[in-house]
C-alpha cells in the first residue's frame, strides 16, 4: 500500500477535484435518502386514508377523503421525481470531478514514466524488454487510474453512506436493520473472491494477447526470411495454436462472468426477504409501521451496489499498488550517466582518450583495455578492427552512453562527465551501425536532429550523403513515406539516409559506426570525399571493417580484441607490414576477385 503514496503529490495537485468531488457525493447520496422516507410516508398515508374512507363508508365525505389522499400523493411522487433528478444532476457532477480528476492523473503519470525513461541510460534498456516498458505505461498506468477514479469515487460513496444511512436506519428499529444488513457482507466477501478470479483470468488473456500480438509483430516484420525460407504454412499454424490459447482462456473467463450477476442477484433477494419477513413480524409487535418496511427495501437496494463494489474496490486497490510498485521500480532506477559540472558550451573537438578500459556492466565483457589516442579538432579517425573488437564501444563513450570504467576520456581537454549530456550529445553527429529510421518522411528523418530545419539544408545533407540520385527516383522525392523502420528502402539507402541525418544538424563531431558497409566502394568514395569537405574545421571518427573507408583518413588505428594493435597514418601503416597491411593485402585481393566474377 506505500506504493500508493507516490500518488499523493497528484491528489494535492488536484485536490479541488478531490474536495469538490466529495461533497457532490455526500449531497448525491442526501438525494437518495430522501425518496426512501418519502416512500414510508406514502405506504402510511395510504394505511391511513384508507382506514378513514372506511369509516366514511356511504357518506358524502368519502370521496373527499379519496381527493384529499390522491393529491398528497401526487405531491409526494413529485417529491421523489425531483430528488432522483437531483441525484441524478450531483452524480453527474461527481463523476465531472473525480473521474476527471483521474483521467489527469493518468496523463501526468504516464508523462512522468515517459519523460524517466528517457533519462535512463543504454545499459537499462538491455536490461529490460520493450514489452515490459510498454506494460508499465500503458497497463499499469490504467490499473492505478482504477484507483485514483472509480475506486475513490465508489470508496467515498460508500463510506458517506453507510455514515448516513446506517444510523438512520439503526434509529427506525435496530433489530430491522441488523437482519436487513446481515446478507451484504457475505455479498461483499463473495464479490471479492469472484472479481479476484476475473482479475486473474483477465490477465492470463492479456498475456496470451500480448504473445499473440507479438508474435503476429515478428511473423510480418520478418515477412522477407518467412516468404524466401517458405515458412508460411508453419507460420499459420504457430498463429492457430496462439489463437486456440486466447480462445480457450476467454471461455474460461466468461465462465466466471456467467456467475457474477447471479450471485448478487441472488444474495440481494435474500436481504429483501428476510427484510420483508422480519418487518412482518415487527409490525405486528407495533414497534413499526408497514411503511418502514417499504422504506427498508430501498435503504437495502440502496447499500447493495456500494457493498458488492466493497469487494470491486479492495481488488482495484490491490492490482493498483501491485502496479505501482511495479512502476515506481522504474522511476526508482537513476541514471549513473550524470553530469559532474554541467557544462554547456561549444566544442572544437579535441577527443583523447588517456589509458581507457571499459567493461560492459550487464555482461562483465571487457570490451577496451588501455586504449590511448588524440583526435585533433578537425582531423579525421578511422577506427578498423575486427568483429567485436571494440569499435562500437569507442563511439558509445564518445556519445557518453557508457562512462569509462578506468582512465580519462576528455573533450576539448574537460572531463566529457563535467559536460551536459545534451550539451555533448547535441554537438554530435552519430550514425550507428544497425541504422533505425522512424516511419516518416525521408525529409522528417534527415531532419530528426535538429528542432527545425530548412528544407535546402536537408536537401544539402541528402546531396553530401549522396543520395539525391535516389531520391529524385522516388514519385513523391523527399516526401517519400520510408515505411515502418525504413522497410521501402534498400540496405545502402537506409544507411546514407542515416548519414544524411547526422550531417544536417552539422555536427563538430561526426561518427560513423560502420555505416557504409552496405555501399559499394565506389558510393563509399564519393560519400568519404564529401564527407572530407563537409568536416573541414570538424571532427570525424570512421569505424570500419575495411581498410578502404580509412584511405581518406588523417589518422588510423588498428584494434584487436579491445587493444590498439597499431596507429599511424594509412600510408604509414602500409609501409609497416604488420596487421593493417595485412588486412589490406586480403581486402585488396578479395574485392579484384568480386570485381572479375562481376
Ligand atoms: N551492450 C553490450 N553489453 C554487453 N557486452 C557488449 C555490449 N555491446 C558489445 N558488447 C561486447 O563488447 C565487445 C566489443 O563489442 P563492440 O560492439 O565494441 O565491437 P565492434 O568492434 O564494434 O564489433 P562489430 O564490428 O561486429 O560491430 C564484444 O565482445 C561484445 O560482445
Amino acid at each position: 500500500m506505500k506504493d500508493l503514496a507516490h500518488l499523493n503529490k497528484y491528489f494535492r495537485k488536484y485536490k479541488w477535484h478531490l474536495i469538490l468531488g466529495t461533497i457532490f457525493i455526500i449531497v448525491s447520496n442526501l438525494f437518495g435518502i430522501v425518496p426512501a422516507v418519502v416512500v414510508r410516508y406514502s405506504f402510511d398515508l395510504l394505511q391511513r386514508s384508507y382506514d378513514i374512507f372506511k369509516a366514511f363508508s356511504g357518506f358524502e365525505l368519502q370521496s373527499e377523503t379519496y381527493d384529499v389522499f390522491a393529491s398528497s400523493i401526487f405531491i409526494l411522487g413529485l417529491l421523489i421525481l425531483i430528488s432522483a433528478l437531483l441525484k441524478g444532476v450531483f452524480m453527474f457532477f461527481m463523476r465531472q470531478t473525480i473521474i476527471v480528476m483521474s483521467r489527469h492523473i493518468e496523463y501526468d503519470l504516464k508523462n512522468e514514466i515517459y519523460e524517466h525513461y528517457q533519462s535512463l541510460p543504454l545499459s537499462f534498456y538491455r536490461r529490460n524488454n520493450t514489452g515490459d516498458l510498454m506494460a508499465r505505461i500503458s497497463e499499469d498506468v490504467s490499473k492505478v487510474r482504477m484507483y485514483v477514479g472509480p475506486a475513490i469515487m465508489y470508496g467515498i460513496s460508500l463510506f458517506t453512506l453507510f455514515a448516513m444511512v446506517i444510523p438512520f436506519m439503526f434509529s427506525i428499529n435496530p433489530r430491522l436493520t441488523l437482519y436487513s444488513l446481515i446478507p451484504l457482507p457475505l455479498l461483499s466477501l463473495s464479490i471479492y473472491f469472484v472479481n479476484n478470479i476475473i482479475d486473474k483470468r483477465s490477465e492470463e488473456i492479456q498475456k496470451s494477447l500480448s504473445d499473440l500480438s507479438t508474435y503476429v509483430q515478428e511473423a510480418f516484420s520478418g515477412i522477407r526470411v518467412v516468404k524466401a525460407f517458405v515458412r508460411e504454412r508453419d507460420m499459420d499454424q504457430e498463429f492457430d495454436k496462439a489463437s486456440e490459447n486466447y480462445k480457450d482462456k476467454s471461455l474460461k473467463l466468461a465462465n466466471v462472468q456467467a456467475l457474477f450477476f447471479p450471485l448478487i442477484m441472488g444474495l440481494i433477494g435474500l436481504s429483501v426477504i428476510l427484510t420483508v419477513y422480519i418487518g412482518s413480524v415487527e409490525v405486528f409487535n407495533g414497534s413499526i409501521s408497514t411503511g418502514v418496511i417499504a422504506e427498508f427495501i430501498i435503504y437495502v437496494n440502496m447499500l447493495t451496489w456500494p457493498v458488492a463494489s466493497l469487494g470491486w474496490i479492495t481488488s482495484i486497490i490491490q492490482r493498483a499498488a501491485a502496479s505501482q510498485r511495479r512502476i515506481n521500480e522504474f522511476l526508482n532506477t537513476k541514471s549513473e550517466i550524470v553530469s559532474t559540472e554541467n557544462l554547456s558550451r561549444e566544442i572544437e573537438g579535441h577527443i583523447r582518450f588517456e589509458d581507457v578500459s571499459f567493461n560492459y556492466p550487464d555482461s562483465g565483457i571487457t570490451a577496451l583495455k588501455h586504449v590511448s589516442f588524440e583526435i585533433s579538432p578537425g582531423q579525421s579517425l578511422a577506427i578498423i578492427g575486427t568483429t567485436g573488437s571494440g569499435k562500437s564501444t569507442i563511439a558509445n563513450l564518445i556519445c557518453r552512453m557508457y562512462d569509462t570504467t578506468d582512465g580519462t576520456l576528455t573533450i576539448d581537454g574537460e572531463d566529457i562527465r563535467k559536460y551536459s549530456l545534451d550539451s555533448v550529445r547535441s554537438q554530435i553527429g552519430y550514425v550507428p551501425q544497425d541504422v533505425f529510421l522512424f516511419s516518416d518522411t525521408i525529409a522528417e528523418n534527415i531532419a530528426f536532429g535538429a528542432d527545425s530545419m530548412e528544407t535546402a539544408d536537408v536537401h544539402k545533407a541528402a546531396a553530401d550523403a549522396d543520395l539525391l540520385e535516389n531520391i529524385d527516383r522516388f514519385p513523391n522525392g523527399f516526401d517519400t513515406r520510408v515505411g515502418e523502420r525504413g522497410i521501402t528502402l534498400s540496405g545502402g539507402q537506409k544507411q546514407r539516409v542515416s548519414i544524411a541525418r547526422a550531417i544536417a544538424r552539422e555536427p563538430k563531431i561526426l561518427i560513423l559506426d560502420d555505416a557504409l558497409s552496405a555501399v559499394d566502394t565506389k558510393t563509399e568514395n564519393a560519400i568519404l570525399n564529401a564527407m572530407a569537405r563537409i568536416m573541414k574545421g570538424r571532427t570525424s571518427v570512421i569505424i570500419s571493417h575495411r581498410v578502404s573507408s580509412a584511405k581518406l583518413a588523417d589518422k588510423v588505428i588498428m584494434l584487436d580484441d579491445g587493444v590498439v594493435l597499431e596507429s599511424g597514418t594509412h600510408e604509414e601503416l602500409l609501409a609497416r607490414g604488420g596487421a593493417y597491411r595485412e588486412l589490406h593485402d586480403k581486402q585488396l585481393v578479395s574485392e579484384s576477385e568480386e570485381k572479375l566474377e562481376i
